[in-house]
């Protein structure tokens, strides 16, 4: 027994295949799963630092995973291999949820869908003209906002930030997706809630396939069948709708929304049946719902909990909003984000300590790639450890976990505003290569908008003047473990219309 317990706790040793690659033993059966804990981004990062393996291969269960924690690790690995490493793991309710494989997030790259997809989606749906086009349904969700925290503060009452914040994004999603018609946004809020919780939680299948049934015995399975078709059911509603709107009605003036184009796309030959079923169209849905709303607001709220805890910043923030914005105005409009350069590294430096998807989505090998020299097969799962990069010491320096906008503005200083693109992979919240995230011109311009509205209206404070703690909740988008309550005192009366 003694020698058995003295090899399962030796430490790192080097994988026989890959000589150089460390390869922290495990269990047998379960590999390294029990080495996460509640919080994998954390429980991987020590295992990184304590074996000094900012690239380190684990077995999760059965499965190869290689873990990337460092920026000069991400650079060694996807400088030469981004075509390598664009796969995404099979995993078990993403395939049900995405109609098998039929959208943008889970679709494996070989083939032509993805590729087509993409480049669709890129330039209909999430490019700059496009999200500039849907600016009123930003400003109605923000103005909704501040009156909603009016409402809620107004006699010095505590309000739950994190609560607004989560429906202020489903309603921008919800119009931007359906044109803010009445579709049942609701009822589909309830279900898609549980579509995240799903997409999130741990499948035993996903790390030990042939003890998937231990998932059934779990109810999972049931509750992912019984949220598919609730899911289905309602993309059918809205599907329906908008064609009989088509029929009926349409001008050809209103402002096109996502299920609109998806349905243009779909009847064009041009587009040679890449959204040619209704499966297509229905996984698309899903994407932008699932990765467009809880990370856009989980962005908000970490933002505004270092804010808060940083009073200093807080009024510099404030006072660029207020001072770019003037008196004369009611509210932050989307022209005079420009001027909000200080606002820009604030939420650089908050999705740094913060990145909301902070293990990326995963990857998976499409075909062997080589790194410092050493193979990793194909089919080898990749977890890219954002938290880790955005915190490394070597990059950012002794005070890496220290909130400090100003340390963008040297980097930035001189250049277009491109906050995502940097060479450095010291910065990835958004991804790397050619699967990183397509959402970020959307995501900016909610995020932008929703914070700058939030400082310009209100003082916000701590109740009690205590710090905000910062626990994480773990889940396809890492958010606040407590809701965030702050008080909001309101600092401008919105001129009567
Ligand atoms: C602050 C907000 C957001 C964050 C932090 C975020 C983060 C991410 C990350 C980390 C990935 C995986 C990248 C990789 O594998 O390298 C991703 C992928 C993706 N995101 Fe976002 N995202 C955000 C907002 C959005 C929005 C608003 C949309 C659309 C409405 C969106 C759509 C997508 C899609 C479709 C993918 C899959 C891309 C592919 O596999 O080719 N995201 N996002």
């Amino acid at each position: 027994t003694l020698l058995v317990l003295k090899q399962l706790l030796a430490p790192a040793k080097k994988h026989a295949a890959s000589p150089s690659l460390p390869w922290p033993r495990g269990l047998p059966l379960i590999g390294n799963l029990h080495q996460l804990g509640a919080l994998p981004q954390d429980s991987l990062a020590v295992l990184a630092t304590r074996h000094a393996a900012p690239l380190m291969l684990l077995r999760l269960g059965s499965v190869p995973t290689l873990v990337v924690s460092s920026p000069d690790a991400a650079r060694a690995l996807f400088q030469h291999n981004d075509r390598a490493l664009s796969g995404r793991p099979a995993l078990y309710a993403a395939v049900r949820l995405s109609y098998g494989l039929q959208n943008i997030s889970f679709a494996p790259t070989e083939g032509t869908f993805w590729r087509a997809a993409r480049r669709a989606c890129l330039s209909e749906l999430l490019g700059a003209p496009r999200v500039r086009g849907f600016r009123n349904a930003r400003e109605d969700a923000a103005a909704a906002l501040v009156a909603a925290v009016a409402d809620a503060s107004g006699a010095g009452a505590p309000v739950d930030l994190s609560e607004l914040l989560i429906a202020t994004s489903n309603r921008i999603v919800t119009r931007v997706a359906f044109g803010g018609r009445d579709d049942g946004g609701l009822e589909a809020s309830a279900v898609l809630k549980e579509t995240q919780s799903l997409l999130g939680a741990f499948w035993v299948a996903d790390y030990v396939p042939w003890l998937g049934w231990i998932d059934v015995l779990r109810g999972l399975r049931g509750r992912l069948e019984r949220n598919f078709h609730q899911l289905d059911a309602f993309y059918e509603r809205v599907i329906d709708s908008h064609l009989n709107k088509r029929t009926s009605s349409s001008t050809g003036e209103e402002e096109e929304d996502l299920v609109d184009v998806l349905l243009r796309l779909h009847a064009d030959p041009a587009q040679g049946g890449t959204f040619g079923s209704r499966d297509r169209i229905k996984g698309i849905l899903t994407d932008m719902f699932i990765a467009g709303t809880d990370t856009s607001a989980a962005t908000v709220e970490w933002t505004m909990t270092e804010l808060v805890n940083h009073p200093d910043v807080l009024a510099k923030a404030q006072h660029e909003v207020r001072s770019v914005v003037g008196d004369g105005s009611d509210m932050v409009r989307e022209p005079d984000l420009r001027g909000l350069e200080y606002l820009k590294l604030v939420i650089k430096e908050s999705m740094r300590l913060h990145p909301p998807v902070p293990l990326l989505v995963p990857r998976e090998t499409i075909e062997p790639c080589t790194v410092q020299g050493c193979e990793v097969p194909a089919g080898t799962r990749v977890l890219v450890n954002a938290k880790a990069i955005g915190a490394h010491p070597g990059a950012w320096g002794p005070d890496a976990a220290l909130f400090v906008p100003e340390r963008h503005s040297e980097v930035d200083a001189g250049k277009d505003f491109r906050p995502w693109v940097d060479d450095s992979f010291a910065l990835v919240p958004f991804g790397i290569g050619r699967r990183s995230c397509p959402g970020v011109h959307f995501a900016t311009a909610v995020v932008e908008l929703v914070l700058a509205n939030l400082l310009f209206s209100f003082d916000w404070s701590a109740p009690l003047g205590e710090a905000v703690d910062t626990d994480e909740v773990n889940g396809l988008t890492v958010h606040r473990k407590n809701p965030l309550v702050l008080l909001a005192k309101r600092r401008y009366v919105p001129a009567s219309k």
